[in-house]
């Protein structure tokens, strides 16, 4: 993982709040109404409801007035009525242009509402410890502010004018038919209840549905994306056996899911979708309209005005049982979103005192215990050692014995489970996320480059470097020599990522970067894991440039590159089993003997060397 200190972002309120790693996903996401969320453009989607209200009204108008016309015209054949006439055109527009107006104010509210929650959702993710990111995932968390934020905005655009119609229509028709004839009213009223009774046994089961197809759904993408993503890996070793394997699974699963709902709702459902056409409705009003009419009890143009909107209830039903599933689905999205807007920030402890002793060491960790969950053994148990100002200190151990851990408690990836890590004398949580951050520079495995020019990304560490401080940078870090080789020289894009550099050279603007930035402490975690060995002699050149005179921790596997260290922990089992220089610990013939040992061994291997054995070993 790749870090720079400005990902951590803006200043923050100063109140107490403990950074844990248990703000894993939740195994089952609650259901959370949409409504909550949309509060900041709520004026809008009113409006926008409103207008939408006003379009139904204007379409039943067209109709009502449509049977006054054919009324009038029944009752004088010879004078045509062109004041309703002219009144169901004004009405059609009307209509018309206020559904284009509720459809603009939606959408206006959609693209406000998209702009801020994604906004809020970057702010939150610059406010949050790295630890919660690094667990969520990169990709997890650009998923919610893609896509669920983009099911917001499709729901806000198309659903929020649905719903004034789903309930305008239906209780207005209602109120129609009864002044037209009651009788007439209540036959459509029956067929729409059986319809409706129908559809609701249908969808009795839909929530365990719905939620056996989510995580269906959910299955296959993952088992999709690891089909994908891990491809280089099956090619070489399982030939698709096992991943695609999964990936069937999934499908299996999927189409189990579906096949079961249709069982146990198809029919039913299609059976009151076809209760609900207009066909049922339309034929009993005609008959009953009929009887009515020929007994004298019923006028012409009101039987005429009710076969026209006696549809429209059943119709307004259809938006009803669509956004109902809408909101279902949009309600999976909102905790999504609700989950990362609530993360916990990386806060300022304000109980913890600020005042440094004199003569306090660079960095502390006293006692440090460290869980990564609170059923997960610890990582890291009573830690303690000092680092002397200017000093350099080495962390070696096996894998797994917790260097990694302790590079990532200084910047509070996460917070100690016990105990407490100082930067001069100061716990950490004392001091504001921005002022911890000012005092530490960090050269990870891997860094992050952005997709801006090789000199932009070296002034991300100081915006305000000037060209000559940057190419000073980067003659330091010994990245002026490529650069100065690439077409564009220091304005060449380096693409996303950095794609167009090599990993070594890509590390060599990161610590020209970390240059730039001049903070006092420095830590490096396996800084020099993917350089190649033409350019491992200039990075290793660039991180002495930038160890000078600055405090220094470092994760290393390469023992070459800590020998001089100013002093080495080696870890084992996430405890301090060793410490001392070089040759302190060689002669104590302990952890680290044995690792200097292997180590030189590996140095001396050769492939030609390795292979003798291996052949012998096959052949056996
Ligand atoms: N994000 C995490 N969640 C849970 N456990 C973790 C996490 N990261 C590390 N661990 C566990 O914490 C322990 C210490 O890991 P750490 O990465 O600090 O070791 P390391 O000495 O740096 O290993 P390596 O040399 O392989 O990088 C290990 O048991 C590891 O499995």
């Amino acid at each position: 993982m790749a870090m720079d200190g400005q990902a951590l972002g803006p200043r923050q309120d100063t109140s107490r709040q403990d950074t844990s790693p248990q703000d894993a996903p939740p195994a089952r996401r609650r259901r959370v109404s949409p409504w909550g969320i949309l509060k900041p453009v709520r004026p809008r989607i009113w409006l926008a409801m409103a207008i939408s209200a006003g379009s139904a009204l204007f379409t039943l108008a067209v109709m009502v007035l449509l049977m006054a016309a054919v009324g009038q015209l029944a009752a004088e054949p010879g004078s045509l009525p062109w004041g309703l006439f002219a009144g169901v055109v004004i009405c059609t527009i009307g209509a018309y242009v206020a559904r284009l107006g509720a459809f603009n104010q939606a959408h206006y509210a959609a693209f406000r509402l998209e702009r801020l929650l994604r906004n809020g959702l970057a702010a939150r993710l610059a406010r949050v410890p790295l630890g919660y990111v690094e667990t969520q995932g990169a990709g997890a968390l650009a998923k919610v502010i893609h896509d669920d934020v983009k099911a917001l905005h499709v729901f806000v655009a198309d659903s929020t004018p649905l719903y004034a119609r789903a309930y305008v229509t239906p209780v207005v028709t209602l109120a129609v038919l009864l002044w037209l004839d009651w009788r007439l009213a209540l036959v459509t009223l029956a067929v729409l209840g059986l319809g409706y009774g129908i559809l609701t046994r249908a969808q009795r089961r839909r929530r365990d549905m719905v939620r056996a197809y989510n995580a269906a759904r959910e299955k296959v993408s993952a088992a999709v994306v690891e089909y994908v993503q891990a491809m280089p890996v099956v090619r070489n070793f399982d030939s698709g056996q096992q991943s695609f394997g999964r990936y069937q699974a999934a499908l299996d699963g999927y189409l189990k899911v579906m096949l079961d709902w249709y069982r146990a709702a198809g029919f039913p459902a299609r059976f009151s979708w076809l209760v609900l056409s207009p066909m049922p409705t339309l034929t009993l009003v005609l008959g009953a309209g009929l009887i009515l009419t020929a007994a004298g009890d019923l006028e012409m143009s009101r039987w005429l005005g009710v076969l026209l909107i006696c549809t429209g209830m059943a119709e307004a039903m259809m938006p009803m049982m669509m956004l109902r599933h809408m909101i279902e689905k949009v309600s999976l999205s909102v905790a999504r979103i609700e989950e990362v807007m609530q993360a916990r920030e990386l806060e300022r402890r304000a109980d913890l005192p600020v005042a440094a002793p004199e003569g306090a060491p660079a960095l502390s960790f006293e006692g440090v215990r460290f869980a990564y969950g609170p059923d997960l053994a610890p990582a890291l148990r009573d830690v303690s050692f000092a680092v002397a100002q200017g000093s350099v200190t080495a962390l070696v151990g096996p894998s797994g014995a917790g260097k990694t851990t302790v590079a990532r408690l200084i910047p509070r990836f996460w917070d100690v489970t016990a105990g407490r890590i100082c930067l001069d004398g100061t716990d950490i949580r004392a001091l504001a996320p921005d002022d911890l951050l000012e005092k530490v520079a960090f050269v990870f495995q891997e860094s992050f480059l952005f997709a801006d020019t090789i000199a932009g990304n070296i002034r991300i560490g100081r915006p305000d470097a000037s060209d000559e401080q940057v190419i000073a940078a980067a003659r330091a870090a010994q990245a002026d020599g490529f650069i100065r080789a690439l077409p564009q020289g220091y304005d060449t894009p380096v693409g996303e990522r950095g794609v167009f550099l090599s990993g070594g050279q890509r590390q060599r603007i990161a610590i020209a970067r970390a240059l730039l930035q001049d903070r006092p402490l420095l830590v490096l975690d396996e800084a020099t894991a993917f350089a190649d060995p033409e350019n491992e002699a200039e990075l290793i050149a660039a991180l002495s440039e930038l160890m000078r005179g600055r405090t220094v921790i470092m994760v290393a596997h390469r023992l070459a590159t800590i020998r001089d260290a100013d002093q080495i922990l080696v870890f084992e089992r996430g405890r301090i089993a060793e410490r001392g220089s070089h040759d302190a610990l060689l002669e104590a013939g302990g952890t680290y003997a044995r690792l200097w040992q292997n180590y030189e061994k590996a140095q001396s291997w050769s492939l030609g060397a390795a292979r003798a054995p291996v052949t012998a070993e096959v052949a056996r």
